[in-house]
């Protein structure tokens, strides 16, 4: 089981004017990672930044935290190259904004970076699945992508159960409405990496809340080893 538990805010839900020290706040209380939401207008209907913001905050962070890019874009293909030299680390495309997945996560493999692969909640995990042997991790969105602080969607957690039971080893994300009343059905289901926006954010103890989603999935991570 090569997979463990990481909690990535996501940067939505902070205050913009600051997101280079909201960033560092975000990893100095705990986070393991920082997923960062690109969107463009036309995939959804929000805009948000692209790579010259990314470029800044690699600048402003350092090499050391590792940047989830949430590619919630029309054709992907164009941003991968941009992406990379900003300084991104893993490039996640939605699978209903492309016709080719496998010559996108190539690409997205040689420009150095890990390849992740998102779905809305209308798209099934059978369409995902005859990608899942080349990516680095799979995406089930909980909400429809677009607005932070949107209700969790507990029934894309069949989804969820049915990738941790065909891939066994493969990092499973979830993002949208997650945060600690409804971590445990996310953690039970076999998500590994949790994104969480304004649970975490928009906390008083954004540690605290940081350190509990971690250890929930932690732990059924740790029964599903036992239980195998
Ligand atoms: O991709 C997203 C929206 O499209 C966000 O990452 C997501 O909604 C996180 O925010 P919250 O935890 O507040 O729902």
């Amino acid at each position: 089981m090569a997979y463990s538990a990481r909690i990535g805010p996501s940067i939505l839900s902070s205050d913009l004017s600051c997101l280079g020290s909201e960033c560092v706040r975000m990893m100095e209380c705990g986070a393991d990672y920082l997923h960062l939401d690109v969107m463009d207008g036309h995939f959804v209907p929000n805009i948000t930044f692209g790579h010259p913001m990314v470029e800044c905050l690699r600048k402003c962070l350092g090499q050391e935290p590792f940047f989830d890019m949430h590619m919630m874009v029309s054709r992907p293909e164009q941003w991968v190259k941009p992406m990379a030299a900003a300084g991104a680390n893993q490039y996640t495309f939605h699978l209903e904004a492309t016709s080719n997945p496998a010559a996108l996560i190539k690409d997205i493999k040689e420009s150095g970076m890990k390849a992740g692969l998102a779905i809305k909640p209308g798209t099934t995990v059978e369409e995902l699945a005859p990608w899942a042997n080349q990516i680095d991790m799979a995406l089930v969105m909980t909400v429809e992508p677009g607005f932070g602080g949107q209700k969790f969607m507990e029934d894309m957690m069949p989804k969820v159960m049915w990738l941790r039971n065909q891939f066994p080893s493969l990092d499973i994300e979830v993002d949208g409405g997650v945060g600690p009343d409804t971590i445990h059905c996310c953690a039970e289901a076999g998500a590994n990496m949790i994104v969480s926006g304004s649970a975490v954010i928009g906390s008083d103890d954004p540690r605290s809340v940081i350190a509990h989603l971690r250890s929930v999935v932690a732990e059924a991570i740790q029964k599903r080893s036992l239980d195998r």
